[in-house]
């Protein structure tokens, strides 16, 4: 579904992303780590469009789409949710959902919208908050909407940036739920994640990173015994 081939950005002299090659498929749910600083957000961005790469190849469903704007990779299906969320707060929930399901299939009718709107609303478990304003939400709620938000776009991979962060424990396993029925409802999920026990709970595979290279990656189980993975998460005390 997402293949990247040999993807390198560098910032400066700092190589940032270094070659880096990984591939989604349909159905995944698939988790990037790493310390801090290793390039996990600089990949996200390359993939969703936001930084440009410097050399390598990303190609979604058979496309190239290397050099592509960041909506037309929304267009074809890529969908992103952010750590920090950022709604239209005098909007109301339903109102922010619109604007995300109308910006992400160009051509789509206001009815045809609406439809969309009020399945991701029952999906993200906000259908009794449609009329809140999105300003007004909790913590909880605030993440429920970002992801909400992406899949208003019909996203057919879905790039999640920490967006558990700052959730209570209890809290991050009701996010975990509602990423698992995404991925059943058909939307393949590339996440980034700080919190083990989530990257545990719900990754099929997982990527390991550390200065922008792939060190390692398999199952939770597996990347977690292995002596490159622990030496460059205890060797930076993260
Ligand atoms: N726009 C930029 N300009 C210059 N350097 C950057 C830029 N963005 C990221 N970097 C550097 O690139 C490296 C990788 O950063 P990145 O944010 O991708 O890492 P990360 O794995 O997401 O880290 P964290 O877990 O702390 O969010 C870091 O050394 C960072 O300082």
């Amino acid at each position: 579904m997402l293949r990247l081939r040999g993807v390198s950005k560098t910032f400066g002299g700092l190589r940032a992303v270094q070659g880096v090659s990984l591939e989604v498929q349909p159905g995944e749910i698939l988790a990037v780590i790493g310390p801090n600083g290793a390039g996990k957000s600089t990949l996200l961005n390359l993939i969703s469009g936001l930084l440009s790469a410097d050399s390598g190849r990303i190609e979604f469903l058979g496309q190239d789409l290397t050099h592509a704007a960041p909506e037309v990779r929304a267009w074809r299906g890529l969908g992103r949710a952010f750590q920090i969320v950022q709604p239209f707060p005098e909007m109301s929930v339903r109102e922010n959902l619109m604007v995300g399901a109308l910006y992400g299939t160009p051509g789509t009718s206001v009815q045809a919208a609406r439809k969309v709107v009020e399945r991701v609303l029952e999906l993200s478990g906000l259908a009794g908050k449609a009329q809140h304003p999105a300003g007004e939400l909790s913590l909880l709620e605030d993440k429920r909407l970002e992801l909400a938000r992406a899949l208003a776009t019909q996203p057919k991979l879905l790039l999640l940036d920490e967006v558990m962060a700052g959730l209570r424990p209890a809290e991050a396993q009701d996010a975990v739920r509602l990423v698992r029925s995404i991925r059943d409802s058909g939307v393949s999920v590339l996440f980034i994640e700080h919190l083990m026990p989530v990257v545990r709970a719900l990754a099929d595979r997982v990527v390991v990173l550390d200065y922008g290279q792939v060190i390692a990656e398999g199952r939770y189980a597996e990347v977690a015994e292995n002596p490159k993975v622990r030496e460059a998460y205890l060797g930076r005390g993260a």
